[in-house]
């Protein structure tokens, strides 16, 4: 593989790999409860943009999520989430725009919530599943970067889920 550059135009973003879309109907099992007026819409929640590199170690992806703001009824829009699935790697994310929770917890019990927004860093230490929230009214942009063999683990989490939940109540953004 030779060295690339690619643009990070927020306008027109594209770094010829995989782009990851989701939309309600396909994460609405993560929510506390599903929401009728969501269904027929069935709106983008998250769009991942990663960068064409091979999965295989010594390489990084590095990518850009955009999460769309919205509720899930009272529940924030947020992403999937997942251990990786070779659990000793790490990813750092670069907040772009707007604001969220990183939610973050290790199998033994563990948990912690980070915040990211515009030029705050998140690092994301080995054996840590990490979920990002949108708690604000803009999308939330972020830049990310990870070792390209880590995988992904969804299945922990659709079994046991995220120990918390981020809800928007009365206007305030509330952690249970
Ligand atoms: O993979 P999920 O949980 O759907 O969420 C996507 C986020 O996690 C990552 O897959 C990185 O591991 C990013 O691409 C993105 O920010
Ligand atoms: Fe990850």
């Amino acid at each position: 593989m030779r060295p690339f550059t690619v643009s990070m135009n927020l306008d027109n973003i594209n770094f010829n790999g995989n782009h990851i879309v989701r939309r309600y109907e396909d994460i609405k099992s993560i929510f506390k409860s599903t929401d009728i007026s969501l269904e027929g819409k069935n709106p983008v929640i998250y769009e991942v943009f990663e960068s064409p590199v091979p999965e295989q170690q010594g390489h990084l992806i590095f990518l850009v999520t955009i999460l769309y703001p919205g509720k899930v009824n009272e529940e924030f829009f947020m992403t999937k989430g997942h251990y990786h699935t070779v659990e000793n790697t790490a990813e750092v994310y670069l907040g772009i725009k707007g604001k969220g929770l990183i939610l973050c917890q290790t199998k033994s019990g563990d948990f912690e919530v980070a915040e990211i927004s515009e030029n705050r860093v998140v690092y994301i230490p080995p054996f840590w599943a990490h979920r990002a929230v949108n708690i604000f009214d803009e999308p939330l942009i972020f830049f990310g970067i990870y070792p390209a063999h880590a995988g992904h683990d969804y299945e922990t989490i659709a079994q046991s889920g995220f120990v918390k939940r981020v809800f928007s109540k009365n206007g305030r953004v509330v952690i249970e």
